[in-house]
C-alpha cells in the first residue's frame, strides 16, 4: 500500500513549456483586430484612447485566450498536456457586492487581470480581501455584480480552471513531498494519465517551484520537524499547479515567510505567470519595496471599498497627485496602507479621489485603457457582457466554449485506493509506534501476570470474567481515544479537498474505515495473545473465537469514536460525552451490575461492551472447561454433590455460570448486535458529514 505513491526511477525533468509565448499574438497578429478605440463602452467614448505598445500586446493574448476551449486538458496525458498546456484567462469583476450577516463587507468592487499578469489584493486587515478571493473562487455568492473568466460568467464548471492556493498550509504531516504530490496528482487528474506521466508533471513543477531536493522530506507541522514554511508553502502552490490552472488566487501566500523566502517566491510565482502566461491574483500583507514592484497591478481595499485599482508602479504617482507624496526613502506599499489606516477622513479623501477617475470620462493617467473601462463600466452599472478587443471582430475566434466535464476529475476506485494509501500511510507511524508499543506490553502483562492462570474453581469464576471483562473494556476504551482526534485533526484537510471538489465523500468515508481497520489488528493480536496464554483462558478455540470478537467490538468502538469526532467539534464536548459514556458503559456492561429496575433494563442495551463480555462468557465458560465446586456454592448441582458427599471432585455445570450473568442473547445474536451497531454508527457519520459538517459551513 506504502509504495502507491513510488515513482520509478531516473525521471528526466524536463525545462518547462517553451510554447506558450509562441502562442501569444503579437502586435502584427491584432492588426487585423478592430482597434481598442473602437469598443463600445456603453455612455462613454474615448477617442484618444489608443492601446499602448504592451496592451497591444495583451489585447491579442486574451483574444487568444478567449478562444481557448474548455474540454480535454483534464484528460489529456502529461505529454499532451506539456502541448497543450492551458493558458491563462482573463479575469474580469465588476460591481461585486457583499453582505454577510446583514453587513456590506464589498461594495462596488471591480477590476481585470490579464494572463501574464500578477495583481496584489492589499489593505488593513479586514478589508475584505479573502472575501474577494472567495467571491472569485466562487466559494461565497456575491449579492450582485459580475465575475468573468475569459468572457464567461464562473459557472461551477469553468471554476475548475482556476485554483486558490490558502493561506493555511495543511498536510498530512507524516506524508514526503513526494507522496503529498503523488496523491494530488491520483486524485485531481483523470485516470488516463499514466503513473510515468504523473511523475513527471511533479518532476517539472518541482524543479520549477524549487522544492526538488526535499521531494524525499516529510511535510511535518507544528510538531513533527519537516520542511521549511517556504517550502511547505511551494508545496501548496504545486498541489494546485497540478491540474494546470489557468488562473492562480493566492491568499497571503508569503505570510510566515522571512523577506528573502518571501521574495523568492513571489519572483517564482511572477516568473510562472510571465512565462506560461497564467493569471495571478494574490493578496499579500505589507510587501518589501522589491516584492511591491514585481506586482503588475494593484487592488488597494479599505473597509470593503476600493482605494485604487491600477499599475502597482503608478502608485507612487497617485499619492502624490493626492497630496499625499510618498518620499523616496519609504516603501510605498507600507506608506499607503499607513494612509488608508490613517483616519476616516484620510481614507474617505483616497476613496473619493480613486471615484473620480472611475466616474471621469477623460482618460484617466494613472489607469491603462483597459483598466478605466472596466472602471467606468462598473459605475455605469453596465453589466452587460464585455466584449473584449478581438472576440467581437470578425475572424475573432469563438467565446470560451464550456463543454461539460465530468464531475470528479478521477474514478472513484482511483480515490479510494489513493485516499487508503494515504490514510493508511499517516496513520501507521502513529499506531506503530514505540509508546503504542510499550503501551500494548504493558497493559498486557501486567493484567497477566495479576490473573496468572487463574485456577479453574468457582471461587475464582469472578476473577475470570474479570479478566475478560477488562480486555473487552480495554478494547472498548482504546479505539475510542485513537479514534476521537483523528477526524479533528484532518478536518481542515478535509474540508479543503472537498471545497476544491477533490474526490468524492463516500471515497474518503470508505478510505478511512478500511485504512484504519487492519492498522488495530496488530496491537490486537499481540494484547490478546499475551492475556490469553498468562491467565490460561479457555485453549485455542476460544482463544480464536475471543480474538475476532473483541476485533469486531474494537471495529465497533472505532466506528463510535469516529461518530462522537464528527458530531462533537470542540474538544471539551468530546471529552466530556466521551468520558460519561465510558462511566456508564463500565457500569452497565455486565459485570458490576447484572439486575436493573425494570423500567431501566434499556441502558444496558446501549453498553456496547456487554455483548463482546457475554459472548466471551459463553466461549469461556463451557463444560469441556471444567470449574471445581467451592465448598460454599451457590450452584445446586454443586451443593446436591456435597450432600451425596461422593470422593469424586464436582464440576459445576456450565450453564449455572454464566446464569449469574444473565446472558439474553447466544453468541451470534450478541455477534449480531455488534455488527448492526458498527453499521449504525457507521452510516450515522456517513450521514453527519454528509449533511452538516459541509465544507465552508
Ligand atoms: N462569515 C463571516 N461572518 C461575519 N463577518 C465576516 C465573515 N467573513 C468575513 N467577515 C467580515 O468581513 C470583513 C472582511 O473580512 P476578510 O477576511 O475578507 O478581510 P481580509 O482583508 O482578508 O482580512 P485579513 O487581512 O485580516 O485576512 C471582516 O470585517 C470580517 O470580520
Amino acid at each position: 500500500m506504502g509504495d502507491f505513491f513510488e515513482g520509478g526511477a531516473g525521471v528526466t525533468v524536463t525545462t518547462l513549456r517553451e510554447h506558450s509565448r509562441a502562442g501569444m499574438s503579437s502586435c502584427q497578429d491584432s492588426d487585423s483586430l478592430p482597434p481598442r478605440s473602437k469598443v463600445g463602452l456603453a455612455g462613454f467614448s474615448n477617442p484618444g484612447l489608443e492601446l499602448g505598445e504592451g496592451e497591444c500586446e495583451r489585447a491579442g493574448m486574451e483574444d487568444k485566450m478567449e478562444g481557448f476551449h474548455l474540454d480535454s486538458t483534464r484528460g489529456a496525458s502529461a505529454g499532451q498536456a506539456e502541448s497543450q498546456k492551458r493558458r491563462g484567462l482573463a479575469v474580469r469583476f465588476r460591481g461585486v457586492e457583499v453582505e454577510i450577516q446583514g453587513r456590506q463587507i464589498l461594495r462596488d468592487v471591480a477590476g481585470t487581470v490579464l494572463p501574464g499578469e500578477l495583481l496584489a489584493l492589499m489593505g488593513p486587515s479586514g478589508s475584505g480581501k479573502t472575501t474577494l478571493l472567495s467571491v472569485l473562487t466562487g466559494r461565497i455568492q456575491a449579492k450582485s455584480g459580475q465575475v468573468t473568466l475569459g468572457g464567461r460568467p464562473l459557472t461551477k464548471n469553468l471554476r475548475r480552471m482556476l485554483c486558490y492556493v490558502m493561506q493555511q498550509d495543511i498536510f498530512f504531516p507524516n506524508l514526503t513531498v513526494k507522496d503529498t504530490l503523488m496523491c494530488q496528482a491520483h486524485l485531481r487528474l483523470p485516470d488516463s494519465v499514466t503513473f510515468a506521466e504523473k511523475e513527471k508533471i511533479i518532476s517539472v513543477l518541482v524543479e520549477e517551484l524549487g522544492i526538488k531536493k526535499c521531494l524525499n522530506t516529510i511535510v511535518g507541522n507544528d510538531f513533527v520537524r519537516g520542511v521549511s514554511g517556504g517550502e511547505r508553502k511551494r508545496v501548496n502552490i504545486a498541489c494546485e499547479l497540478l491540474t494546470d490552472p489557468s488562473v492562480m488566487l493566492l491568499d497571503e501566500p508569503t505570510s510566515g515567510l522571512d523577506s528573502s523566502t518571501s521574495h523568492s517566491l513571489i519572483a517564482t510565482l511572477k516568473h510562472y505567470a510571465v512565462k506560461h502566461q497564467k493569471t495571478i491574483i494574490s493578496s499579500i500583507h505589507q510587501p518589501s519595496s522589491l516584492i511591491f514592484h514585481m506586482f503588475d497591478k494593484l487592488l488597494l481595499m479599505s473597509d470593503g471599498e476600493v482605494a485604487y485599482y491600477g499599475q502597482a508602479s503608478r502608485i507612487v504617482d497617485f499619492f502624490a497627485d493626492l497630496g499625499m507624496p510618498c518620499t523616496a526613502h519609504e516603501n510605498p506599499a507600507d506608506y499607503m496602507l499607513d494612509k488608508v489606516k490613517e483616519s476616516p477622513e484620510v481614507r474617505q479623501d483616497i476613496v473619493d479621489y480613486f471615484n473620480k477617475f472611475r466616474i471621469s470620462s477623460v482618460e484617466c493617467p494613472l489607469l491603462s485603457k483597459d483598466e478605466t473601462d472596466t472602471h467606468l463600466q462598473s459605475m455605469a452599472g453596465e453589466l452587460s457582457e464585455v466584449k473584449i478587443a478581438g472576440t467581437d471582430g470578425e475572424g475573432a475566434g469563438a467565446e470560451l466554449e464550456e463543454v461539460e466535464s465530468p464531475q470528479w476529475a478521477s474514478s472513484f476506485w482511483m480515490q479510494l485506493r489513493t485516499l487508503t494509501a494515504r490514510n493508511f500511510k499517516q496513520q501507521r507511524p502513529q499506531i506503530l509506534s514505540l509508546i503504542n508499543v510499550i503501551k500494548t506490553l504493558v497493559t498486557s502483562v501486567i493484567p497477566g501476570l495479576i490473573w496468572f492462570q487463574v485456577p479453574r474453581e468457582e471461587d475464582q469464576v469472578k476473577a475470570r470474567a474479570g479478566m475478560l471483562f477488562h480486555l473487552v473494556l480495554y478494547w472498548f476504551i482504546t479505539p475510542i481515544f485513537r479514534t476521537l482526534p483523528s477526524y479533528p485533526v484532518e478536518r481542515p484537510i478535509i474540508n479543503k479537498e472537498r471545497l476544491a471538489g477533490s474526490y468524492r465523500l463516500s471515497a474518503y468515508f470508505l478510505a478511512k474505515v478500511l485504512s484504519e481497520l487492519p492498522l488495530a489488528i496488530p496491537q490486537l493480536l499481540v494484547h490478546i495473545t499475551i492475556s490469553f496464554w498468562l491467565t490460561g483462558l479457555n485453549g485455542a478455540g476460544a482463544y480464536f473465537a475471543d480474538m475476532g470478537i473483541i476485533a469486531l467490538s474494537t471495529f465497533t468502538s472505532e466506528a463510535l469514536g469516529l461518530l462522537i469526532s464528527v458530531v462533537f467539534l470542540g474538544m471539551d464536548q468530546t471529552m466530556a460525552f466521551s468520558t460519561s459514556l465510558i462511566v456508564l458503559t463500565v457500569l452497565l456492561g455486565g459485570f458490576y451490575i447484572q439486575k436493573l429496575p425494570f423500567w431501566l433494563v434499556w441502558l444496558r442495551y446501549l453498553a456496547i461492551i456487554l455483548f463482546s463480555f457475554h459472548a466471551t462468557l459463553q466461549l469461556e465458560f463451557t463444560d469441556d472447561a471444567s470449574f471445581r465446586c467451592a465448598i460454599q456454592s451457590f450452584s445446586p448441582h454443586c451443593a446436591a454433590a456435597h450432600l451425596n458427599n461422593t470422593n469424586e471432585t464436582a464440576y459445576i455445570p456450565a450453564q449455572e455460570i454464566l446464569d449469574q450473568f444473565i446472558i439474553p442473547l447466544p453468541v451470534w445474536g450478541n455477534i449480531l448486535v455488534l455488527v448492526l451497531y458498527m453499521l449504525a454508527f457507521r452510516v450515522a457519520t456517513y450521514l453527519v458529514l454528509r449533511f452538516i459538517r459541509t465544507p465552508g459551513k
